[in-house]
């Protein structure tokens, strides 16, 4: 903790991070009523539940939010939603701009800074037409300058966007002003991430992208994650990010294995048809239901994950996990 003259404490993350917090960010899932519409009540719901459960922030229209599947009003009411609850509980709001076309993205970013409340960018490497890397520098620089008071988080994501970026290119991403930070799901703790941890640019926040991966790059000193299987264990990625930042490592471990148990199940099927699963099942939205291409998730997938987010309780009451464990 950094002690702040007028007696106050911010977080050692906010001293950190100057334009990105670390921490626990929750890619919100989109819910749906039973006639299929965006249930915008049970977003606002599960918004709040998740920041009392300690996350940072929220992100909406990340993958998770499935953006694709929404029109415009859709998104717009997603965004306002959580907007709405972020400016209420003081929160870090960062929302998804997914196209892959420059100028596109620069619009958006340009309508993001228009919002009552502020909110960061999360901007995937362009996808699909796979540019080269001074191409990627060039499409942030861009989106960049065309809203200056919005920090841009990078997602880098190749699975998806079907193009590489390395180390030398991301430091050189991380010089432009205005990018703040990089959501690293590269599917592998691979030499590329290992020597951006190892000497991060100062200020600049790599938090991990990926669930399965992420207690290793916490443990790493990643400054936290966006993660979609913190709507199911909030509390623990939390709690673990904690343990590496004090130190307590045979609690971290011990947890970050459980969660890596719980990231693997919440991913057996298309994100985020299990994880919308779960939370259904749990009575914390109204119905599992994904919007096409995405099918629900099978009940098989569904009852693994529950079962993992039931161990993580069970082993609340266990030495190694007491402090760290509740789900
Ligand atoms: O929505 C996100 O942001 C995330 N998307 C990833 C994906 O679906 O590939 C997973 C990650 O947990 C968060």
């Amino acid at each position: 903790m950094v002690t702040l003259g007028d007696g106050g404490v911010m977080t050692t993350a906010d001293a950190t991070f100057p334009g990105f917090p670390g921490g626990i960010h929750v890619p919100l899932v989109t819910p749906f009523a039973a006639d299929g519409s965006v249930d915008a009540g049970a977003l606002e719901s599960l918004a709040h539940d998740l920041l009392d459960r300690g996350a940072t922030g929220l992100v909406a229209l990340g993958t998770t939010g499935e953006p694709a599947a929404l029109d415009p009003a859709e998104r717009r009411l997603v965004t306002d939603t959580a907007a709405r609850v972020c400016r209420e509980r003081s929160a870090r709001l960062t929302v998804g701009v997914t196209t892959n076309d420059t100028r596109a993205a620069a619009e958006e970013i340009r309508a993001l800074a228009a919002l009552p409340s502020p909110c960061a960018a999360l901007v995937p490497v362009p996808y699909f037409t796979r540019p080269t890397e001074d191409g990627v520098v060039a499409h942030y620089a861009h989106v960049t300058a065309a809203a200056p008071d919005v920090p841009v988080i990078v997602y880098n994501i190749p699975y998806r966007t079907g193009r590489t970026v390395g180390q030398a290119t991301i430091r050189r991403l991380a010089a432009l002003p205005g990018v703040a930070g990089i959501k690293q799901a590269v599917g592998a703790v691979d030499a590329d991430t290992v020597a951006l941890l190892a000497d991060p640019p100062p200020g600049f926040a790599v938090l991990a992208g990926d669930d399965a991966f992420a207690p290793a790059l916490l443990a790493l000193g990643a400054a936290g994650g966006i993660l979609a299987s913190a709507h199911l264990a909030t509390e623990s990625y939390v709690r673990l990010l904690t343990a590496w930042r004090d130190g307590d490592m045979a609690h971290a471990r011990a947890l970050g294995g459980v969660l890596t148990g719980l990231a693997t199940a919440a991913f057996a099927e298309p994100n985020p048809t299990v994880v919308k699963g779960v939370l259904h099942a749990q009575g914390r939205i109204p119905t599992a239901a994904v919007r096409l291409p995405l099918l629900p998730a099978s009940p098989a997938a569904v009852e693994a994950a529950a079962r993992h987010v039931h161990i993580l309780a069970d082993r609340a009451g266990s030495p190694a996990l007491a402090s760290l464990t509740r789900a």
